[in-house]
């Protein structure tokens, strides 16, 4: 498991570790890690340009310091100043090993940059001149290091209010922050090096945490000798209408493929008909009546892609969320929801997957302001709603309240096509079914699903089916990361 922290968490630790050290131990373990990720990326360190962005606070300090070792080994290395006052010990240790400080604008000229603007001590927007240093270092040509965090990019959060700092490799010192997990903040760390400072013991619990292969492998439910498709879990779909035949189609495949002992449809003619040709496998209940009385016994359900959002749909809907068993809601599931919230007052678990659109449906928040905060607003609503979040998108994100939130780190920007989330579904509804919690079956199902999307895409587009038939694969995967 890959925990994360907030600034704060951070801070507190930090000063934990820090009153049984010598003063400035901290800084130089940091400086001391910085400097190898730098040196191991310039390859031979002797004579090349090293610019250091050096803001006012201890992040510049980490910068400075780290250039003087750089400088010591035959670098030359100039650090700009940005902010009003300058680690002063940093700076006499830089010029003393040989270092300047830059008078002109070298950024461009680099072979690489030292982004030691602001770290974890950051509030708000890049001020000016950090503002366009982060822009230069952007556009110039050499690798660019973030220390700690990339600047602009709140460290708690992974907001990002205006310019960040566009990092190769971000060196985070004693932990992973929140915002190298999270976008739009991960999106621009790059290749994030954890620097080990000594901190591990002074931790508290982590504010998000992101699910290894091997995390995964370790929650995936096996099927044991007595097994029977019964006892392996049953799910139920509700989902397809006339118009929308495929979603039904892809959430019965990506719950075939999730493991379930078996996987009970229903729904009306067209999607029943093509579910019927597609998945021989799935026992199919062709619904006369918006009631699910005769689909027989399930253990978790999923409701809602491409279901519909007439009066129809709604009583179905109302059928599903009022069973004793757990149930996935996605698509037009949280539409309906959002129009009727009190179908999700009820006793069993409920999960809901939506993007960014649909939870801002649900919880009355913006649109825009929820990419921009995603863990923010997806904690929001699993304590509002009293559900387990899903929310997808360029990060996904798992909520549930009284739990560290979990940050899925798999995944393909070719999963971004029609049908992917119909997969996911069944996927999760799946795991719901064998027994997993919604949690976990949110968690589980967004790795693996982005592992799937990895495989079925290979460099190039997908249909979401390749995906749901790329699961078994990924799972194969996940037991090998586990070996
Ligand atoms: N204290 C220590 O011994 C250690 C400190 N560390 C480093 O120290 C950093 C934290 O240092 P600080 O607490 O001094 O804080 P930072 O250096 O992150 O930033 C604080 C400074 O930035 C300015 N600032 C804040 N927001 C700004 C904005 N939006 N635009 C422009 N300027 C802004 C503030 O006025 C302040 O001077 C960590 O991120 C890490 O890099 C680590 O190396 C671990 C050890
Ligand atoms: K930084």
């Amino acid at each position: 498991m890959r925990t994360a922290y907030t600034a704060d968490q951070i801070r507190g630790a930090e000063h934990a570790l820090m009153a049984r050290l010598p003063e400035g131990a901290l800084m130089q373990r940091a400086a001391a890690g910085l400097a190898a990720v730098c040196a191991d990326l310039l390859g031979r360190v002797y004579g090349r340009r090293v610019v250091l962005l050096v803001g006012s606070g201890d992040n510049g300090g980490d910068a400075l310091y780290a250039g003087e070792r750089l400088a010591r080994r035959g670098a030359r290395v100039e650090a700009v100043l940005a902010g009003s006052k300058t680690h002063e010990a940093g700076l006499r240790a830089l010029l003393d090993a040989g270092g300047r400080v830059a008078d002109g604008h070298v950024v461009e000229a680099a072979d690489l940059i030292i982004d030691g603007l602001v770290g974890i001590g950051a509030s708000g927007a890049l001020r000016e001149p950090y503002a366009r240093l982060a822009q230069e270092a952007n556009a110039a040509r050499g690798t660019v290091v973030a220390v700690d965090v990339p600047s602009g990019v709140d460290a708690s959060s992974g907001r990002v209010e205006g310019a960040a700092v566009r990092a190769g490799v971000t060196v985070t010192m004693g932990a992973y922050k929140t915002g190298l997990l999270v976008d739009p903040g991960a999106a621009v760390a790059g290749r994030v090096e954890l620097c080990d400072i000594g901190l591990g013991p002074y931790l508290p619990d982590p504010d998000v945490a992101a699910l290894t292969g091997r995390d995964v492998d370790g929650l995936l439910p096996r099927p044991g000798g007595e097994s029977d498709k019964y006892r392996r879990g049953v799910l139920g779909v509700a989902a397809g209408s006339d118009l929308f035949t495929g979603a039904a189609v892809l959430a019965v495949g990506g719950a075939l493929r999730g493991g379930a002992g078996m996987v009970r449809y229903a729904g009306r003619e067209a999607p029943v008909a093509q579910v019927r040709a597609q998945w021989p496998e799935a026992v199919v209940t062709l619904l006369d009546e918006p009631s699910i009385e005769h689909v027989g016994r399930v253990q978790a359900w999923v409701l809602g892609p491409g279901l519909g959002t007439d009066a129809w749909a709604h009583e179905l809907a109302a059928r599903v969320l009022a069973t004793d068993v757990p149930v996935l809601v996605d698509a037009d599931g949280l539409t309906l929801v959002s129009r009727d919230p009190g179908l999700l007052r009820r006793a069993a678990p409920v999960l809901i997957t939506p993007h960014a659109g649909e939870l801002s449906r649900l919880i009355g928040a913006d649109r825009a302001a929820i990419e921009a905060a995603r863990l923010e607003h997806a904690r929001r609503a699993a304590a509002e709603l009293g559900v387990t979040v899903l929310l997808k998108g360029s990060t996904t994100v798992v909520a549930e309240e009284g739990r560290p939130a979990r940050v899925n780190v798999t995944g393909t920007p070719w999963l971004a096509t029609g049908g992917t989330g119909d997969v996911l579904s069944g996927l999760a509804g799946a795991l719901l079914a064998q027994g997993l919690s919604c949690y976990d079956a949110a968690s589980c199902a967004a790795f693996l699903h982005g592992v799937a999307g990895g495989l079925a895409a290979d460099g190039a587009p997908l249909a979401a089916a390749d995906v749901a038939t790329a699961i078994p694969a990924a799972m194969r995967t996940v037991a090998e990361a586990a070996r």
